[in-house]
């Protein structure tokens, strides 16, 4: 027989049988012990008591309930506080040990429910005669209840515990029933009890189960079966959920000794509630709960293919990688990073690839975090310890094997409180990931079988040991053609669902979308795009309520065409007033003064058109650089005047020795370094010193050497992306980045006229020498 602990309340009115209710007001000091130390709001921590009777002063009756509290109600009078009790009864039980304010008790197993015809027509009879006269409309509810469940050891006790209430019965016969188990003998009593009531004749009329169903579905109309939480206490239902659970070895020694202890402890320590939370979160916690992976290449590029729009590398990269964890089983060691602008599907990729594989996704956002604490958790001995997002994620994903998508990579700061990154080393790497240490959870959690992808925006920002670990992708930007098949395909669908509206109801034409991206949108990705599309919806949903509104009670029905058609003007009238309309830099800075020229830069954001301006004014040849220009860039700029310097009178160029050269590169409050601006430089002093303007439909970019070389520089693919996005025609890039150039897109390639140099002089020829062109717009 299993005994155990729980807090009593004494008391020597009234007896509660099981599945009825009873409202105690608490006098006595010992109650008021029970209720202050267990059952107050910040004492709580247990929602059963044993209801016992009192015999005499010194003696207490052996059969007790075990009550489930429902409510406890509690004021002040008089300064002094005073409490009342509102307990459900759950079952009977034998004191084993009374030491207040508990006591030690052993559940009463009743016996199956076993009647003869006769008794239960007996029983049914009084049950009926009870709910239909119960003022109570509960009690009725859970007399017809229980008829219906066929429970009639409670449905006897509920019956009796109404005689009782209507002082039909006594204390010591209530007593006296409470300790019998067969339930013939208690619907005996019932019968019995009931029959002395002068005011309960039981008909003889027969028994209409119908009737019953009728009078049940006319209660429950308004009332639900009464909720009692589950009637173990918290430490054996956690107990039960731990003993489910298969723990690898070295583990189980150690959660079951901290059970044990957690037993052994009084609920009013301070360690008591830390252990429980502990061991709560050990329960919760996936050990051997896998997904199957379904990794079917076909099935998985056809996933990839229906899901997102363009990006093919990116495609192919991501199905060779589920191939090797077909062949492998595993997905240990290989981390993918997919890094590139912001919008352009990184993490909805990621989600790709775990719908296609069948396993779950987690997402942890690891942007601005400074703690190895936010990675690893808080030791146990800290206030508020808590677990760290690994394990969270973990608790949360339910299996040992989700994708985790670990976002923003590059925005880990390392704090006065560890490096977040060196946590992150060790859950990266296939050599320690087996043992994952967190330090709340502080025993060892195998983190091997997850499959881990990182996204960054920028991957110098990665710290190097961490950056060795990842297989970097490179995700770039949409052409104009990408972007409107993306937004056809897939944002257009989702944002007409979001809005409730049916594909039938909206016409949005081909124009409308390129209006939309060229005028309203600057950007690598396709989110501003999703969001122009999400404001278009909404004015055609409120189109749509409008009519419908006015349909209502109208004699005539409302003038409305279905589609409803948005093209430019449409776009234009519902934008406009939500955002700026773009104004491409061309257009800003046209016509070019000699000594400008649009040079290329990628930032975290995409490619953008960087304008190089310079002036100069009579001196001894001095350099004012502004702009905010880093250390490279101010060199690349000594470099384009010692080169021009050196060779002004070879190529018969004007030098600019009497002259002071101010450079200025706009949007003054933006960093701006590295080396690829030296051509754009070199180009813009020449035209300075010829005063001569440069193309205004051309940009350039590429390192320079003293000696006049074009050198190599990087995210060809966003430069002249950004150059398209503002109607520029040409581009030139050094002859040796010819293999980036090769893999551009054919679309791209055809609107813009890409110029491939190996020298200064070649560079500044394609942005001079060739009559002025004007831009596109
Ligand atoms: N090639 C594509 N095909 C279909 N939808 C796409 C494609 N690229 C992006 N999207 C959609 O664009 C939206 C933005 O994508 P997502 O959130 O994945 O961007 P991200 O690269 O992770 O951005 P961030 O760096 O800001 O986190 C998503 O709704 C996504 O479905």
């Amino acid at each position: 027989m299993k005994s155990s602990e729980l807090p009593v309340l004494l008391i020597s009115n009234g007896v509660l049988l099981p599945g009825a209710d009873l409202k105690i007001p608490i006098k006595n000091r010992n109650n008021i012990l029970t209720i202050e130390k267990y059952l107050t709001k910040s004492t709580g921590i247990q929602n059963q008591v044993v209801v016992a009777y009192k015999l005499s002063t010194e003696k207490v009756y052996e059969i007790a309930t075990v009550a489930y509290v429902d409510k406890i109600f509690g004021w002040t009078f008089n300064n002094v506080v005073q409490y009342s009790i509102h307990v459900v009864g759950l079952h009977r039980a034998t004191i084993q040990k009374l030491s207040l304010p508990t006591c030690i008790i052993s559940k009463i197993e009743e016996p199956s429910a076993i009647l003869e015809h006769s008794q239960l027509e007996i029983l049914l009879k009084s049950a009926k005669y009870i709910a239909e006269n119960s003022t109570n409309e509960r009690i009725s509810f859970d007399i017809y209840n229980l008829m219906e469940e066929k429970e009639y050891g409670r449905l006897t006790d509920l019956c009796v515990s109404q005689l009782k209430q209507q002082n039909d019965v006594g204390y010591a016969q209530l007593l006296e029933y409470l300790t019998i188990l067969e339930i013939d003998k208690r619907v005996e009593l019932l019968e019995k009890w009931t029959k002395t009531r002068k005011s309960l004749k039981i008909s003889a009329e027969n028994l209409n189960i119908d009737d019953i169903q009728t009078k049940m579905s006319g209660a429950k109309q308004n009332l639900r079966p009464r909720k009692i939480p589950n009637s173990k206490n918290s430490i054996e239902v956690l107990e039960e959920k731990l003993n489910a659970i298969e723990f690898p070895e070295n583990v189980t020694d150690r959660v079951f000794s901290e059970l044990a202890r957690l037993k052994s402890l009084n609920s009013s320590q301070s360690e008591y509630n830390i252990l429980v939370g502990w061991l709560e979160l050990v329960a919760a916690l996936p050990w051997k709960t896998s997904t199957i992976d379904e990794i079917e290449i076909s099935k998985a590029r056809r996933y990839l293919d229906e899901s997102h729009d363009a990006m093919n590398d990116v495609k192919q990269r991501v199905l060779e990688h589920l191939a090797v964890c077909k062949m492998n089983e595993s997905v240990r060691g290989m981390i993918l990073c997919f890094t590139g602008p912001p919008g352009i599907g990184k993490t909805s990729i990621a989600k790709a690839i775990a719908q296609s594989m069948g396993r779950k996704f987690e997402r942890i956002s690891l942007g601005g975090i400074r703690d190895e604490s936010d990675i690893r958790g808080h030791r146990r001995t800290y206030v508020a310890a808590m677990p760290g997002r690994i394990i969270e994620a973990l608790k949360h994903a339910k299996t040992d094997n989700p994708v985790f998508l670990l976002d923003e990579i590059d925005k880990l700061y390392s704090g006065n409180q560890g490096s977040p990154s060196a946590a992150l080393l060790e859950l990266l790497d296939p050599e320690q990931n087996k043992e994952f240490h967190d330090h709340y959870l502080n025993i060892p959690f195998d983190v091997s079988k997850i499959m881990f992808i990182a996204t960054a925006n920028d991957i110098s920002n990665i710290e190097p040991a961490l950056r060795d670990r990842l297989e970097i992708i490179e995700m770039s930007g949409y052409t104009l053609k990408e972007k409107t098949k993306i937004c056809q395909n897939h944002l257009l669908p989702r944002q007409l669902s979001k809005h409730c509206i049916s594909p039938d109801y909206v016409n949005l034409d081909q124009r409308a979308i390129v209006t939309m991206i060229e005028e309203y949108t600057m950007e690598a990705g396709v989110r501003q795009l999703e969001r122009n599309i999400s404001a278009i919806c909404r004015n055609v949903a409120l189109k749509l309520a409008e009519a419908l509104n006015s349909d209502l009670g109208a004699d005539t029905l409302p003038e409305f065409e279905l589609p409803i058609n948005i093209s430019e003007p449409q776009v234009h009238q519902i934008l406009k007033t939500k955002q700026a309309k773009r104004i491409r830099i061309v257009e800003r800075m046209s016509p070019l003064q000699p000594g400008t020229v649009f040079g290329l830069s990628v930032t975290t954001n995409g490619g953008r058109v960087m304008p190089i301006e310079a002036s100069k004014s009579e001196g001894k040849g001095k350099i004012v650089t502004t702009g905010h220009l880093g250390k490279v860039l101010e060199e690349s700029i000594l470099v384009a005047k010692g080169w021009l310097a050196a060779n002004s009178e070879r190529l018969n160029i004007k030098s600019l020795k009497d002259f002071d050269v101010h450079v200025h590169l706009p949007a003054g409050s933006i960093n701006k370094d590295g080396p690829s601006a030296g051509t754009g430089l070199a180009c813009s002093l020449v035209s300075l010193a010829m005063d001569v303007p440069i193309r205004s439909d051309a940009a350039i970019t590429g390192e320079i050497s003293l000696t006049g070389h074009v050198l190599p520089i990087g995210g060809v693919k966003e430069k002249v992306l950004a150059a398209q996005r503002d109607g520029l025609r040409r581009v030139v890039l050094p002859r040796s980045n010819y293999e980036e150039v090769e893999k551009l897109d054919s679309d791209l390639k055809n609107e813009i006229e890409i110029v491939l140099v190996d020298t200064i002089e070649e560079a500044i020829d394609a942005m001079i020498r060739k009559s002025p062109v004007l831009a596109k717009l």
